[in-house]
């Protein structure tokens, strides 16, 4: 092992202690901030990989849920398996509707849909989980596709956002706000990608979008703190519960998505990202299940995760100030030694085989 790396692992590990005794004692005694028993959810791209994941364990949990996707035969399954589950069997229910959500007028249907199915009352949590990666160098990947990609990865998200909130913010009758302890929270929830903190050649086509993302959610969740205020102001009118934005940040998730993306990924990218050992849906959403619950807001799934957004924290809320900025004290020295590293396998790249399609027919 190298010096610089040496140094590197005794950091990090050093660092991951610390910061785990810190947060435990932090977290100790804190109530669930995360209610779903008996409450309703909607999951954009609950029919597959981490979505599906999501929507199986908030039915364990006691949620109704609605999953959305395009194909409706994968929805049925995850409807039948959320059936097979629930913890509350009687009581719960459980819905799908099929919508294509780079769509912004489905976006507001899906809302409706949910809204009526749930007696009147708008959703209390919406995650969306929709949307796939497709990799490939900027100027090998066809323009059409770069702005596929902002449609299904930044545009399903924010039109879903756009749609939630235009619910939960409209002003209720003064008679239906609840004060904060009879009314727990509503969540709105974006699926990002640590990409978003940190970039890796050959993602340019995605990562831009999951980038936007990020910067949605920090503008919202400053934004929505007038709403929450607004109910504290007994006179007028204000939304009927206070609302909460999170976002998850996944390393590889091992899903159908990540099975065709690893098909046309260049070697490059593949090299690069060796470090990230993908985790089971499964896992990915029990974690952020688990960080949620916490109170959470920019939410990572695992060690080098956790160092990607020590990186890039930038102006968004802390979840813990004392764990958030020792992390990334650790962070932007080790990413000094990653930020040279990464350029080097590109260039080494390049002189060891040429452009990227040289030798293929066509190129
Ligand atoms: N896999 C990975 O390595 C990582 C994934 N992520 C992100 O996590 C999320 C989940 O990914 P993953 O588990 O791989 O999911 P999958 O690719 O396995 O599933 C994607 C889901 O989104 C739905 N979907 C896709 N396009 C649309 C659309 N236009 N309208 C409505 N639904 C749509 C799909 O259903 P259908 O096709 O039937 O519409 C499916 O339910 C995505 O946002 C992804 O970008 C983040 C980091 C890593
Ligand atoms: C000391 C710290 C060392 C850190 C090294 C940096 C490692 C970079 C790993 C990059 C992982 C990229 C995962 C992409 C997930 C994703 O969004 C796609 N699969 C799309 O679906």
């Amino acid at each position: 092992m190298s010096y610089p790396a040496t140094i590197l692992g005794a950091s990090v590990a050093l660092c991951s202690i610390f910061a785990f005794v810190i947060s435990k004692m932090f977290s100790f005694g804190r109530r669930n901030q995360f209610l779903v028993n008996g409450r309703t959810a909607i999951i954009t791209g609950g029919s597959d990989g981490m979505g599906r994941a999501v929507a199986v364990q908030l039915a364990k949990k006691g949620a109704n849920v609605a999953v959305v996707a395009r194909t409706t035969e994968k929805l049925q399954l995850v409807v039948e398996s959320m059936n097979a589950v629930a913890s509350n069997p009687g009581k719960q229910r459980f819905y799908y509707i099929s919508a294509d959500l780079t769509n912004p007028a489905e976006s507001e249907r899906v809302l409706d849909e949910v809204t009526k199915w749930n007696h009147g009352a708008a959703p209390d949590i919406v995650w969306c989980c929709a949307g796939y990666c497709h990799p490939g160098f900027f100027v090998e990947t066809p323009v059409q596709t770069l702005r596929d990609q902002m449609d299904t990865v930044y545009w399903t998200a924010a039109y879903t956002a756009h749609a939630t909130l235009r619910k939960w913010l409209a002003p209720a009758g003064l008679d239906k706000i609840e004060h904060a302890s009879q009314s727990p929270r509503r969540h709105l929830i974006f699926t990002s990608s640590v990409l978003a903190f940190v970039a890796v050649a050959g993602y340019d086509p995605y990562a831009p979008a999951k980038a936007a993302m990020r910067s949605l959610s920090d503008t919202l969740c400053q934004e929505i703190e007038m709403y929450n205020g607004a109910r504290r102001n007994k006179r007028n009118a204000a939304p009927a519960a206070d609302v909460k934005i999170h976002t998850i940040f996944p390393m590889g998730i091992l899903s159908p998505g990540f099975e065709n993306e690893e098909k046309i990924k260049p070697q490059l990218t593949k090299s690069m990202e060796e470090a990230d050992k993908p985790q089971t849906p499964e896992e990915v959403a029990g974690i952020s299940i688990k960080a949620l619950e916490r109170g959470d807001y920019l939410i990572t799934t695992m060690l080098i995760g956790h160092l990607m957004k020590g990186t890039s924290l930038g102006t968004s809320p802390r979840n813990n100030v004392f764990v958030d900025t020792l992390v990334s004290w650790i962070s932007s020295l080790a990413f000094l030694f990653v930020i040279w590293d990464f350029r080097k396998q590109a260039w080494n790249w390049g002189k060891k085989h040429g452009l990227p399609n040289s030798g293929k027919e066509g190129a």
